[in-house]
């Protein structure tokens, strides 16, 4: 079985890259599984930047090539926050629960609305979009290669649905009807900035693989 291994401690990114890589025929590892790997900072000032960092640093330890996702949400009604910051957005010890009640308490505060509402009840508060870059490193040529994607979507004021993770479940897909957190991987991965961002992707991720350069 050939392995990629993913520069994530995000067991949701880690679940939806496992469902992807599967239907390839290829097992994935994370920093989960590198527990000794310490903590990488993510000081980059773009979703690409921050991707980089996290392939290098992983790939320059382990000798391996390493994929990473640097992703997060933009908000239109929040001048595009919490963007980069989207990890960390409630400060230090940051939760997924405690970042979705600091994002509808902000756009609460600044009564922002899009004057319309679901039938049961939800305020649509803001045009948002989710954002992924992709950055694969390989240590043999120190070359990096990048995919980015996104998808649109509106906040809404309360949560759908318990799949998914992070913001998901404010992430109301008009397209759809639904959350991104009612959705399965499959759907998701259909739609998904990470999705897109992957199918850019995997035909090199590929060819790494067909080079055995992935082999462990
Ligand atoms: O850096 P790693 O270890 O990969 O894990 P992380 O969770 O810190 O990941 P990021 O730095 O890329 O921050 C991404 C933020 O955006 C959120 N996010 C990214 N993709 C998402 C998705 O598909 N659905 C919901 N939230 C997402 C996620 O919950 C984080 O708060
Ligand atoms: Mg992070």
């Amino acid at each position: 079985m050939k392995t990629i291994v993913i520069a994530t401690k995000n067991s949701g990114k880690v679940k939806e890259f496992a469902h992807a890589f599967a239907k390839l025929g290829v097992d994935v590892k994370s920093l989960l599984d590198y527990p000794d790997i310490p903590d990488i900072p993510e000081d980059g000032s773009t979703f690409v930047e921050n991707a980089k960092i996290k392939a290098k640093a992983a790939a320059d330890i382990l000798n391996v090539p390493v994929l990473a996702d640097d992703s997060g949400l933009t908000v239109e009604a929040l001048d595009g926050a919490p963007g980069v910051y989207s990890a960390r957005y409630s400060g230090e010890g940051a939760t997924d629960e405690r970042n979705n009640s600091k994002l509808i308490t902000e756009l609460t505060a600044l009564g922002a609305s899009m004057n319309e509402e679901l039938s049961d009840g939800t305020q649509l508060l803001s045009a948002a979009q989710f954002r992924c870059a992709l950055a694969l490193y390989d240590p043999a040529s120190a070359e990096f290669i990048v995919a980015e994607g996104n998808v649109d979507g509106v906040i809404a004021d309360r949560p759908h649905g318990d799949g998914g993770f992070g913001y998901d479940p404010y992430f109301y897909v008009p397209a759809l009807g639904c959350s991104m957190a009612e959705l399965t991987k499959e759907e998701k991965g259909r739609i998904s900035h990470r999705g897109e961002a992957l199918r850019k992707l995997i035909p090199i991720v590929e060819q790494l693989l067909q080079d055995s350069a992935l082999e462990k």
